[in-house]
């Protein structure tokens, strides 16, 4: 007899399907090129539906999720987790309320914390869209999207996610040429802010390049 498993398949299968179709519309916009990019999404209390690592993310299909712990490790399965689960995890397990996570390498993100790395943060204030982020009810006020330093050590990167979170309330940040990280409650909460986030520093582009 098999042992059953601690989450609901149906659940993951639920899961996998809403990573599938949001990310496949993410990856025709060229946000993921070359197999980069990684996404979850919170099956229960205890586990997370995450993308396979190496993926081509523009065509998964349900064995490319695979489920891992609260702390990465993988359950039931000897398939290997994206290379920055704990970027995910440390989410899920201080944010019980958080459940989904999004990664891209958009042109936009990627050039945008490259130009910001310097000052560590990107002030992102008085557009309208601000409001596309939970709890922002006007567009009279402001978002600091922070820019952290890229690091192959991923405890590094959560530690300073960490500090970052113990200070303020946030929906996202940027790695310096990498990407952008962007969460929410469930997964059209988290493409809003993802969404927001791409369009804005799309704007701050622009406008630094009209003043020049
Ligand atoms: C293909 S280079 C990008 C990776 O190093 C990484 O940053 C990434 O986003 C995807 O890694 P993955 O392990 O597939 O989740
Ligand atoms: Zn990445």
């Amino acid at each position: 007899m098999s042992t059953p498993l601690p989450y609901s398949p149906e659940r993951l299968a639920q899961c996998a399907d809403e990573i599938i179709v949001n990310v496949r519309e993410l990856a025709e916009r060229g946000w993921t090129p070359a197999t980069s990019s990684n996404f979850s999404r919170r099956i229960d209390d205890a586990h997370v539906a995450i993308t396979v690592s190496g993926r081509d993310k523009g065509r998964l299909t349900g064995p490319d999720i695979m489920v891992v712990d609260l702390d990465g490790q993988p359950v039931a399965t000897s398939q290997k987790s994206s290379a920055e689960t704990l970027l995910h995890t440390q989410l899920y397990k201080r944010y019980p309320e958080i459940g989904c996570v999004l990664h891209t390498h958009s042109l936009t993100q990627t050039v945008a914390s490259r130009l910001y790395a310097g000052s560590g943060h990107v002030h992102l204030e008085g557009y309208e869209l601000l409001k596309a982020f939970a709890g922002n009810t006007t567009h009279e006020t402001s978002v600091d999207l922070p820019v952290l330093p890229n690091s192959q050590d991923m405890h590094t990167l959560a530690a300073q996610v960490d500090c970052l979170l113990d200070q303020q309330c946030m929906w996202g940040y940027l790695i310096d040429g990498h990407g952008l990280y962007a969460w929410g409650r469930d997964m059209a909460e988290a493409r809003r802010h993802l969404e927001a986030f791409e369009f804005l520093l799309g704007c701050e582009l622009e406008l630094r390049r009209l003043q020049r």
